[in-house]
């Protein structure tokens, strides 16, 4: 009876979603696999999988270009075949979206297999995360990202926190559930603000010792706990370089795999003109000043390469496109262009 329901309400389901719009229909497919276990391990028959080896991406070079292969369900058995337990393996992958037809995406590591030997069959690498993002097409990165992040979340929540017990995943990879004591443990992130602050016509840029020679980029910091996002940007402004925010102004959000799954929050903020000395946090920071247009607008035509220079100093630059302070650092060159107009 319970199968015969459970057929009627997909069957019912299916035909009010085709109601709605295409990104409707999708949220709502995925949504169903995350709920419903055994329509979740149907999808792998149909699902298209992205593989990882130690949360390192695979990746085919074709040309000048790096691509993010996709592998049917087939190709996967093919290579788990040579392998003790495969069936197994197929349960270890996680649910990462989904084609606008329905073809479900998965991510799965296979850290535990010989990369080498997975490697040369495939005709590819598995590339560093910190590599990869900067070098696949834009629509890949945010994709490489969250996949990478969820495995390494399961990847470091194997067991219980509270009895110690192993934990099991659910097929879509949404949640782990430790039936010793009943705890569902859900995916997680931290919340962490990056503030390009500005004094109205110069804006604030820092590096930490860690950065690349010459990167430098606007402040940042995670949330404390119980903080909303305008505390954290005064307290992390007035922590690492001694000023006092006057006003705040989001700008957006991205997902950030490093070190583990953040979520960036960006504002830019105003300080008042005539309180524009910098106090640098030397335990955090190398290096923070205030830089004007015609430097940064330079600084962001700059490659890492290029900015050596013949003393062996670093002439700034500023992060990639991919990350989301180089878009902060962007929107107040148009802000400044404009006003200057
Ligand atoms: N996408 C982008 O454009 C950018 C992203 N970022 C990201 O923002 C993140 C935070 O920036 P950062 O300035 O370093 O942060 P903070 O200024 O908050 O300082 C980092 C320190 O805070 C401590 N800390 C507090 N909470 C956490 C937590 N949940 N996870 C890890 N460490 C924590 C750690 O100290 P301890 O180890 O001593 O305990 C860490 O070294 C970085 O991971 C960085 O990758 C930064 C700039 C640009
Ligand atoms: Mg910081």
């Amino acid at each position: 009876m319970a199968v015969v329901y459970q057929a009627l309400h997909r069957r019912v389901s299916s035909l009010v979603c085709r109601l709605h719009s295409t990104y409707v229909r999708k949220m709502r497919y995925l949504n169903q696999l995350k709920e419903d276990d055994s329509l979740c391990r149907q999808a792998q028959a149909s699902g298209a999988f992205y593989l990882f080896h130690n949360l390192s991406p695979f990746l085919q070079k074709v040309g000048k270009k790096y691509l993010v292969p996709q592998l049917s369900a087939a190709e996967m058995k093919q290579i788990l075949e040579k392998l003790p337990e495969a069936e197994q393996w197929l349960e270890k992958s996680v649910l990462i979206g989904c084609s606008d037809e329905h073809r479900p995406h998965f991510a799965l590591d296979l850290g535990a297999l010989d990369k080498s030997a997975i490697e040369s069959e495939l005709q590819g690498s598995f590339t560093d995360l910190r590599k990869a993002l900067f070098v696949v097409d834009g629509k890949d990165s945010p994709l490489l990202a969250s996949a990478q992040s969820l495995l390494q979340w399961h990847d470091s929540h194997q067991y219980c926190s509270k009895t110690g017990q192993p934990t099991q995943k659910n097929p879509a990879g949404s949640k782990r559930v430790c039936h010793a004591s009943g705890v569902t443990y859900y995916p997680q992130m931290s919340p962490v603000v990056i503030t390009l602050v500005s004094d109205g016509s110069r804006c604030l840029l820092a590096r930490q010792p860690s950065f690349p020679q010459g990167m430098f980029t606007a402040l940042s910091g995670f949330c404390d706990m119980g903080e909303n996002v305008e505390e954290t940007v005064r307290r992390e402004v007035a922590e690492e370089v001694g000023l006092e925010v006057e006003s705040l102004r989001y700008s957006a959000s991205q997902h950030w795999p490093f070190p583990s799954s953040c979520l960036m929050i960006a504002c830019h903020a105003l300080v008042g003109a005539q309180r524009t000395e910098i106090s640098m946090d030397t335990l955090e920071l190398e290096e923070a000043r205030w830089f004007g247009l015609e430097e940064i607008v330079e600084g962001l035509k700059r490659e890492p390469r290029s900015s050596k220079q013949d003393d062996g100093s670093f002439l700034p630059w500023f992060p990639p496109k991919q990350a989301i302070a180089h878009q902060l650092i962007r929107e107040w060159v148009q802000q400044q262009s404009a006003q200057t107009a």
